[in-house]
């Protein structure tokens, strides 16, 4: 049971598919403060999931400046956004701040340290599949056993805590970086392919795709283990699998942005994989060249919104 003093004040920034599915859920619970801090007011949040509707009211702030030192940060922008948020993160934190990242990619702690001031930074990886339907309402797709994972220490078990009553099932893990390869293994193929394709997950029944995906996981997982991940001999085939688990009509967060016309997460995705493997001499072929082809789409898109607003 909660009490009065277990109560915590949760900031959460990046309201959209990911951090809109926590915030809601949170706010549901009502167990804690929940202040979303996004760039355009905010009254209500909508979650669609199997279990049933959620539907919530919103306490929201617009300007940082309004913003004091919290419990806890979930920091839920596009890896590329979170410069960005410095501003937010620079009146959030306080020395007893933890700031759970829930972003696709590795490197978390090494991201935040310079935006966090002595606040504690804690890495998550993010199971849930997301889809914003609209700025107050997503969809919430479960994926697997668990719906995050955190490193088996003192913060990690507080971010377990922090969920109490959300449904969220949270693994620990005594080793972290092998669940994050593991999961960029999945983002190497599951979201460049779908953005590129224009096409939602059922691109990945197709046979000629999968012996692309194939490929490009089995050199992706070369350059993982290089990294100090423990991947099993067959875990290209054990990635694919987990891929084909996903609903056909589920998108992934690239595709998303493909589909609005927004930058691509590509740099800190397929380009984390390429530049592991220059860091350790594993040459990255395959993710190069989607690395090439993902950076150019994502600045044509760049350049063609820019256009229209001319
Ligand atoms: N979607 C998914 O299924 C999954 C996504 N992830 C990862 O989760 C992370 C978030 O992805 P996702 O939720 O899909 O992304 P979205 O694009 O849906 O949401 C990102 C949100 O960040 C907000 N944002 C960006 N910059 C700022 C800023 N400076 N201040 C405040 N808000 C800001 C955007 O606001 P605005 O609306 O104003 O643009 C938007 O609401 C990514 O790292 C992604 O890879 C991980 C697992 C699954
Ligand atoms: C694994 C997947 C595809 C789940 O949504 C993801 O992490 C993403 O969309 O970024």
């Amino acid at each position: 049971m909660t009490g009065p003093s277990d109560r915590k004040t949760i900031a959460i920034v990046g309201l959209g598919s990911i951090g809109g599915i926590i915030a809601g859920l949170l706010r549901a619970v009502d167990k804690h403060d929940v202040i979303a801090c996004v760039r355009r007011p905010l009254d209500r949040l909508t979650v669609e999931r199997a279990e049933g509707t959620v539907e919530v009211p919103q306490r929201a702030l617009t300007d940082p400046a309004a913003a004091t030192p919290v419990d806890w940060v979930l920091l839920s922008t596009k890896a590329q956004d979170t410069e960005s948020s410095a501003p937010w993160l620079q009146r959030l934190c306080g020395p007893r701040t933890r700031v759970a990242v829930l972003q696709n990619g590795i490197g978390h702690a090494e991201r935040l340290a310079s935006l966090v001031g002595a606040a504690t930074v804690v890495p998550t990886i993010v199971y849930y599949n997301g889809e914003r339907l609209a700025p107050d309402r997503v969809r919430f797709r479960r994926a697997g056993e668990h719906e995050f994972a955190v490193a088996d220490d003192t913060d990690g078990r507080a971010f377990e805590a922090l969920l109490d009553g959300t449904a969220m099932r949270v693994r620990r893990s005594a080793d972290f970086t092998t669940l994050a390869w593991r999961k960029l293994l999945l983002n190497a193929v599951a979201n460049p392919i779908t953005a590129l394709t224009l096409q939602r997950q059922a691109v990945f029944r197709r046979a000629d795709v999968k012996a692309l995906c194939r490929a490009i996981l089995e050199e992706a997982a070369n350059v993982g283990r290089a990294d100090g991940a423990q991947l099993a001999p067959d875990e290209a085939e054990l990635m694919l699998a987990t891929l084909l688990t996903y609903p056909p009509d589920a998108g992934t967060s690239m595709y998303f942005d493909r589909v609005a016309g927004r930058p691509f997460e590509a740099d800190a995705l397929t380009g984390a994989i390429v530049a592991a493997g220059e860091r350790h001499g594993v040459p990255t072929p395959l993710n190069g060249l989607l690395l090439t082809l993902l950076r150019a789409t994502s600045d044509g898109l760049r350049d063609a919104a820019q256009a229209e607003r001319r």
